[in-house]
Protein backbone atom coordinates (compact mmCIF):
# COMPACT_ATOMS: atom_id res chain seq x y z
CA UNK A 1 0.00 0.00 0.00
CA UNK A 2 1.44 3.85 -0.95
CA UNK A 3 0.27 6.97 0.40
CA UNK A 4 0.78 8.66 -2.35
CA UNK A 5 1.00 8.05 -6.68
CA UNK A 6 3.51 5.96 -7.87
CA UNK A 7 6.26 7.32 -10.21
CA UNK A 8 5.69 5.93 -13.75
CA UNK A 9 8.46 4.77 -15.47
CA UNK A 10 7.88 4.49 -19.32
CA UNK A 11 7.43 1.00 -18.87
CA UNK A 12 4.98 1.27 -16.83
CA UNK A 13 2.90 4.34 -17.97
CA UNK A 14 2.88 2.26 -21.59
CA UNK A 15 1.32 -0.78 -20.00
CA UNK A 16 -1.28 1.75 -18.05
CA UNK A 17 -2.23 3.28 -21.52
CA UNK A 18 -2.20 -0.24 -22.59
CA UNK A 19 -4.58 -2.00 -19.78
CA UNK A 20 -6.77 1.35 -20.52
CA UNK A 21 -8.40 2.54 -23.33
CA UNK A 22 -5.42 1.81 -25.80
CA UNK A 23 -5.67 4.94 -28.09
CA UNK A 24 -7.16 3.58 -31.65
CA UNK A 25 -5.62 4.17 -35.23
CA UNK A 26 -7.06 7.37 -35.78
CA UNK A 27 -5.63 8.70 -32.49
CA UNK A 28 -2.06 6.79 -33.10
CA UNK A 29 -2.11 8.49 -36.74
CA UNK A 30 -2.79 11.96 -34.45
CA UNK A 31 -0.43 11.67 -32.31
CA UNK A 32 2.70 10.84 -34.60
CA UNK A 33 1.35 13.36 -37.57
CA UNK A 34 1.94 16.20 -34.53
CA UNK A 35 5.07 14.85 -33.57
CA UNK A 36 6.40 15.09 -37.49
CA UNK A 37 4.44 17.97 -38.28
CA UNK A 38 4.62 20.31 -35.66
CA UNK A 39 7.93 18.63 -33.37
CA UNK A 40 8.80 21.71 -30.98
CA UNK A 41 4.95 22.01 -29.69
CA UNK A 42 3.84 18.00 -29.97
CA UNK A 43 3.95 17.76 -25.93
CA UNK A 44 1.23 20.25 -25.64
CA UNK A 45 -0.32 17.42 -26.41
CA UNK A 46 -3.23 15.41 -24.00
CA UNK A 47 -1.53 11.86 -22.58
CA UNK A 48 -3.19 8.80 -24.28
CA UNK A 49 -4.43 8.17 -20.74
CA UNK A 50 -5.83 11.24 -20.55
CA UNK A 51 -7.66 11.41 -23.44
CA UNK A 52 -8.83 8.28 -22.78
CA UNK A 53 -10.34 9.79 -19.15
CA UNK A 54 -11.93 12.86 -21.15
CA UNK A 55 -13.70 10.54 -22.96
CA UNK A 56 -14.67 8.42 -20.03
CA UNK A 57 -15.72 11.53 -18.18
CA UNK A 58 -18.10 13.07 -20.60
CA UNK A 59 -19.96 10.01 -20.86
CA UNK A 60 -20.17 9.94 -17.16
CA UNK A 61 -21.68 13.46 -17.08
CA UNK A 62 -24.02 12.76 -19.83
CA UNK A 63 -22.56 15.81 -21.11
CA UNK A 64 -24.55 17.11 -24.11
CA UNK A 65 -22.53 20.49 -23.85
CA UNK A 66 -19.01 21.05 -23.38
CA UNK A 67 -16.67 23.76 -23.94
CA UNK A 68 -12.98 23.02 -24.52
CA UNK A 69 -10.58 25.99 -24.39
CA UNK A 70 -7.16 25.27 -26.46
CA UNK A 71 -7.54 22.94 -29.06
CA UNK A 72 -4.05 22.36 -30.92
CA UNK A 73 -4.77 19.79 -33.25
CA UNK A 74 -7.57 18.07 -31.66
CA UNK A 75 -6.51 15.33 -29.46
CA UNK A 76 -8.39 16.01 -26.24
CA UNK A 77 -11.27 17.47 -28.26
CA UNK A 78 -11.63 14.38 -30.22
CA UNK A 79 -11.78 12.32 -27.30
CA UNK A 80 -14.16 14.94 -25.57
CA UNK A 81 -16.47 14.50 -29.10
CA UNK A 82 -16.09 10.78 -28.77
CA UNK A 83 -17.92 10.94 -25.65
CA UNK A 84 -20.50 13.01 -26.51
CA UNK A 85 -24.45 11.34 -27.12
CA UNK A 86 -26.14 12.19 -30.75
CA UNK A 87 -26.93 15.91 -30.63
CA UNK A 88 -24.66 16.65 -28.42
CA UNK A 89 -22.37 19.93 -29.09
CA UNK A 90 -18.61 20.72 -27.99
CA UNK A 91 -17.45 24.55 -28.62
CA UNK A 92 -13.22 24.97 -29.00
CA UNK A 93 -11.39 27.91 -28.52
CA UNK A 94 -8.44 28.09 -30.31
CA UNK A 95 -5.99 31.09 -31.84
CA UNK A 96 -4.22 29.31 -34.37
CA UNK A 97 -5.68 28.27 -37.63
CA UNK A 98 -3.01 26.07 -38.37
CA UNK A 99 -2.59 23.67 -35.33
CA UNK A 100 -6.44 22.91 -35.69
CA UNK A 101 -6.23 22.72 -39.56
CA UNK A 102 -5.14 19.45 -38.42
CA UNK A 103 -7.91 18.87 -35.89
CA UNK A 104 -10.02 19.27 -38.35
CA UNK A 105 -8.63 16.43 -40.44
CA UNK A 106 -9.18 14.39 -37.72
CA UNK A 107 -12.28 14.89 -36.95
CA UNK A 108 -13.83 14.56 -39.79
CA UNK A 109 -11.97 11.00 -39.91
CA UNK A 110 -13.52 9.86 -36.98
CA UNK A 111 -17.33 11.29 -37.82
CA UNK A 112 -17.15 13.52 -35.52
CA UNK A 113 -16.88 16.66 -37.01
CA UNK A 114 -20.69 17.56 -36.94
CA UNK A 115 -20.28 17.52 -33.11
CA UNK A 116 -17.65 20.64 -32.87
CA UNK A 117 -18.07 24.24 -33.09
CA UNK A 118 -14.56 25.30 -33.16
CA UNK A 119 -13.88 28.95 -32.74
CA UNK A 120 -10.64 30.79 -33.48
CA UNK A 121 -9.91 34.18 -31.69
CA UNK A 122 -8.74 34.62 -28.18
CA UNK A 123 -10.72 33.23 -25.73
CA UNK A 124 -11.33 35.56 -23.28
CA UNK A 125 -12.95 37.44 -25.75
CA UNK A 126 -14.36 34.58 -27.21
CA UNK A 127 -16.15 32.86 -24.29
CA UNK A 128 -17.92 36.09 -23.29
CA UNK A 129 -20.06 35.42 -26.71
CA UNK A 130 -21.70 32.04 -24.84
CA UNK A 131 -25.00 32.19 -23.48
CA UNK A 132 -24.90 33.56 -20.08
CA UNK A 133 -27.10 30.74 -18.75
CA UNK A 134 -25.96 27.32 -16.48
CA UNK A 135 -26.13 25.05 -19.18
CA UNK A 136 -22.43 23.52 -19.56
CA UNK A 137 -21.90 19.99 -18.52
CA UNK A 138 -17.90 19.63 -19.27
CA UNK A 139 -15.60 22.35 -19.66
CA UNK A 140 -11.71 21.74 -20.14
CA UNK A 141 -8.74 24.50 -20.13
CA UNK A 142 -6.02 23.63 -21.66
CA UNK A 143 -4.88 26.97 -22.95
CA UNK A 144 -2.51 29.90 -22.51
CA UNK A 145 -2.00 29.24 -18.57
CA UNK A 146 -1.90 33.09 -17.63
CA UNK A 147 -5.16 33.57 -19.13
CA UNK A 148 -6.58 29.92 -17.40
CA UNK A 149 -8.18 32.67 -14.36
CA UNK A 150 -10.28 34.13 -17.17
CA UNK A 151 -11.28 31.53 -18.53
CA UNK A 152 -12.35 30.11 -15.17
CA UNK A 153 -13.98 33.39 -14.73
CA UNK A 154 -16.27 33.30 -17.80
CA UNK A 155 -17.02 29.36 -17.65
CA UNK A 156 -18.06 28.86 -13.79
CA UNK A 157 -21.08 30.68 -13.94
CA UNK A 158 -22.34 28.72 -16.96
CA UNK A 159 -22.06 25.17 -16.10
CA UNK A 160 -25.09 23.17 -14.52
CA UNK A 161 -25.15 22.36 -10.60
CA UNK A 162 -22.77 19.25 -10.77
CA UNK A 163 -21.52 19.68 -13.99
CA UNK A 164 -17.03 19.66 -14.15
CA UNK A 165 -14.28 21.64 -15.05
CA UNK A 166 -11.21 19.83 -15.67
CA UNK A 167 -8.06 21.65 -15.67
CA UNK A 168 -4.58 20.61 -17.46
CA UNK A 169 -0.89 21.78 -16.55
CA UNK A 170 -1.62 22.49 -12.84
CA UNK A 171 1.51 21.06 -11.26
CA UNK A 172 3.77 22.26 -13.97
CA UNK A 173 6.39 19.70 -14.35
CA UNK A 174 6.46 19.70 -10.57
CA UNK A 175 7.63 23.71 -10.59
CA UNK A 176 4.61 24.64 -9.10
CA UNK A 177 6.06 24.67 -5.54
CA UNK A 178 9.14 26.80 -6.82
CA UNK A 179 7.49 28.72 -9.87
CA UNK A 180 9.91 29.43 -12.52
CA UNK A 181 8.36 31.76 -15.08
CA UNK A 182 5.31 33.65 -15.66
CA UNK A 183 3.18 30.63 -16.34
CA UNK A 184 4.23 28.66 -13.22
CA UNK A 185 3.49 31.94 -11.07
CA UNK A 186 0.66 32.03 -12.85
CA UNK A 187 -0.59 28.50 -12.42
CA UNK A 188 0.21 28.57 -8.78
CA UNK A 189 -1.88 31.30 -8.05
CA UNK A 190 -4.61 29.58 -10.36
CA UNK A 191 -4.54 26.68 -7.86
CA UNK A 192 -4.73 28.90 -4.81
CA UNK A 193 -8.14 30.72 -6.93
CA UNK A 194 -9.77 27.26 -7.31
CA UNK A 195 -9.43 25.44 -3.80
CA UNK A 196 -10.56 29.25 -2.43
CA UNK A 197 -13.73 29.34 -5.16
CA UNK A 198 -16.69 28.28 -2.51
CA UNK A 199 -18.67 28.05 -6.04
CA UNK A 200 -16.85 24.36 -6.65
CA UNK A 201 -15.50 21.00 -5.11
CA UNK A 202 -12.33 20.36 -6.59
CA UNK A 203 -9.70 17.88 -6.54
CA UNK A 204 -6.03 17.58 -7.92
CA UNK A 205 -5.29 14.50 -9.58
CA UNK A 206 -1.43 13.45 -10.45
CA UNK A 207 -2.90 12.44 -13.79
CA UNK A 208 0.17 13.38 -16.59
CA UNK A 209 0.70 16.79 -15.74
CA UNK A 210 -1.96 17.68 -13.01
CA UNK A 211 -5.46 17.32 -13.81
CA UNK A 212 -7.62 19.52 -11.60
CA UNK A 213 -11.34 18.22 -11.24
CA UNK A 214 -13.70 20.68 -10.08
CA UNK A 215 -17.54 20.23 -9.64
CA UNK A 216 -19.72 23.19 -9.75
CA UNK A 217 -22.28 23.32 -6.89
C1 LIG B 1 -1.56 22.87 -24.67
S1 LIG B 1 -2.19 23.26 -26.26
C2 LIG B 1 -3.74 22.41 -26.27
C3 LIG B 1 -3.56 20.91 -26.45
C4 LIG B 1 -4.86 20.20 -26.76
N1 LIG B 1 -5.74 20.22 -25.64
C5 LIG B 1 -4.57 18.77 -27.20
O1 LIG B 1 -4.91 17.81 -26.51
O2 LIG B 1 -3.97 18.59 -28.27
C6 LIG B 1 -2.65 24.97 -26.05
C7 LIG B 1 -3.41 25.58 -27.20
O3 LIG B 1 -3.89 26.84 -26.73
C8 LIG B 1 -3.92 27.74 -27.82
N2 LIG B 1 -3.95 29.11 -27.29
C9 LIG B 1 -2.92 29.86 -26.82
N3 LIG B 1 -3.35 31.05 -26.42
C10 LIG B 1 -4.70 31.08 -26.62
C11 LIG B 1 -5.72 32.05 -26.40
N4 LIG B 1 -5.47 33.25 -25.89
N5 LIG B 1 -6.99 31.71 -26.73
C12 LIG B 1 -7.28 30.49 -27.25
N6 LIG B 1 -6.34 29.53 -27.47
C13 LIG B 1 -5.09 29.83 -27.17
C14 LIG B 1 -2.69 27.39 -28.64
O4 LIG B 1 -2.83 27.81 -29.98
C15 LIG B 1 -2.61 25.88 -28.47
O5 LIG B 1 -3.19 25.22 -29.57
Amino acid sequence: MTTKSIPLTDELHAYLVAHGAPPDEIIRDLAEETRSVLPEHATMQVAPEQAAFLTFLTRLLDTRQAVEVGTFTGLSSLAIARGLPEGGQLTCFDISEEFTGIARRYWARAGVQDRIDLRIGPAGDRLRELPHERYLDFAFIDADKTGYPVYWAELVPRMRPGGVIAVDNVLRGGRVIAPQNEADRAIAAFNDEVLADVRVDPVMLPVADGLTLARVR
